[in-house]
Parts: structure tokens; C-alpha cells; sequence
């Protein structure tokens, strides 16, 4: 396994009580957490959201993505559900890093779309890797799961390390003019599924 837990405590937060969870990845000492909410053990499948780091989007209000949006709703629904749990990857910026990330929103401020933006940085689209939230899940003994997310690339990930998803919940929230290009940019280039009618 190339994570350990490091930590666990009592989370409360404006939606309720929490358990957060700490990891490190053993190689890099980068670390993850997981917020849990109710008994997740014995009431599977587990209703779960990986959310990417996005300190612009989920600690400064950023409207240019989705995702404070997408923050606070998860959290809404997995306590609105009483159970369930967020994994908090630390891959910000699709895992480019802030001041990269920065530098992407720069070239979009001047007409580039964020692939584009990616590309001319010299990155792939996406450099996540959701392999560490599939080993998350195990450490904590979670197999099956109702994934909260739009994006398939998450789902097939997950699926190819045995994590067994039962649903896909879609997370559309949070449009606005702002991030409408962003929003159209995801669902044509990087496959992102936004039409309620795909639901899978
Ligand atoms: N490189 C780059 N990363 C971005 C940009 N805007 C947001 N991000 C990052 O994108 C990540 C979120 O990914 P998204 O593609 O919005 O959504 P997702 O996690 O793939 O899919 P969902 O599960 O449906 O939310 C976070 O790490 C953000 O920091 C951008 O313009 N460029
Ligand atoms: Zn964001």
C-alpha cells in the first residue's frame, strides 16, 4: 500500500459532526483526507465524493469552476443521506499545482480553454491520479460506493482498482457566466457528463 493513515478526529462543521481522517503517501509525503460522516461501515454501498483540491473554487469563492459549488453540496447531500464520505485529493489544479494553475487561468483570461491552457504549460489535460482515492477507500474498507461526480474518468479509475460502484450521482451545480466556457470545455473535450438523461 503506498498510503498510510496518519491522524483521525472530530470534524464539526456547519453541515454537522465529521470524522477526519489523515494520509500520507508513503513515497512523496504528500498527504489526502477523508471526511466521514455517520456509520459508513456495514451500510454500504457508501455515498462518496472525490473532491480535487481547488483553493480558489473551495476556500476563496471562486466562480471561475464549479467547484465550491460542488464542496458544498456534497457535503450537503452525504449529510442530508446520514452517511457517507469525501475524499479530499490534493491534486490541485487537475494535480499542476497552484501557481500553475494560475498561470492556466491566465492564458484562459486570454482566449485559451483550460485543455489549451494545460497544453501550452507543457501538461497533459488531466495529470490527476485517482488510483490513491481507490487505495483510500480500502485502508478505510469501503468496496462499494454510490459515486457522486460528472466525471467518467473517475468512474473507470475506480472501477479498474475494484471499487465497486453501484451508481454514479451526478454533481451539477454552480453554472454561472463565469464558468459556463469552463462547464462546455469539460463536457466536450474532457468528457465530463452533464446531460441529467446520461445518468448511468
Ligand atoms: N489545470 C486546471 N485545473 C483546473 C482549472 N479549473 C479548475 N481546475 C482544477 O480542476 C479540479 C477539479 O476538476 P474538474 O474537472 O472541475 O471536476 P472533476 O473532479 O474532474 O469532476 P467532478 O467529479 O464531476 O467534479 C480541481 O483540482 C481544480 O483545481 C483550470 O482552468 N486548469
Ligand atoms: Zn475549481
Amino acid at each position: 500500500m503506498r498510503l498510510k493513515q496518519v491522524g483521525k478526529a472530530k470534524l464539526p462543521t456547519l453541515w454537522g459532526n465529521f470524522l477526519i481522517v489523515g494520509f500520507e503517501e508513503k513515497l512523496t509525503r504528500q498527504n489526502h483526507v477523508a471526511l466521514i460522516y455517520g456509520s459508513i461501515l456495514g451500510s454500504e454501498p457508501v455515498l462518496t465524493r472525490i473532491h480535487s483540491e481547488c483553493l480558489t473554487g473551495d476556500a476563496l469563492f471562486s466562480s471561475r469552476c464549479d467547484c465550491g459549488f460542488q464542496l458544498n453540496t456534497a457535503l450537503n447531500y452525504i449529510t442530508t443521506e446520514g452517511q457517507g464520505i469525501l475524499i479530499y485529493h490534493r491534486q490541485e489544479g487537475r494535480n499542476i499545482g497552484l501557481l500553475n494553475k494560475i498561470q492556466a487561468y491566465s492564458l484562459q483570461d486570454n482566449g485559451a480553454d483550460t485543455v489549451e491552457a494545460n497544453q501550452c504549460l507543457g501538461f497533459h489535460a488531466d495529470e490527476r491520479d485517482f488510483t490513491i482515492c481507490a487505495d483510500i477507500l480500502k485502508l478505510l474498507n469501503i468496496h462499494t460506493i454510490r459515486l457522486l461526480t460528472n466525471n467518467p474518468q473517475k468512474i473507470k479509475v475506480l472501477d479498474n482498482s475494484n471499487i465497486n460502484i453501484v451508481e454514479r450521482v451526478p454533481l451539477i451545480v454552480g453554472r454561472n457566466s463565469k464558468n459556463a466556457k469552463y462547464l462546455n470545455t469539460k463536457e466536450s473535450k474532457l468528457g465530463h457528463l452533464f446531460n441529467l438523461r446520461h445518468k448511468q
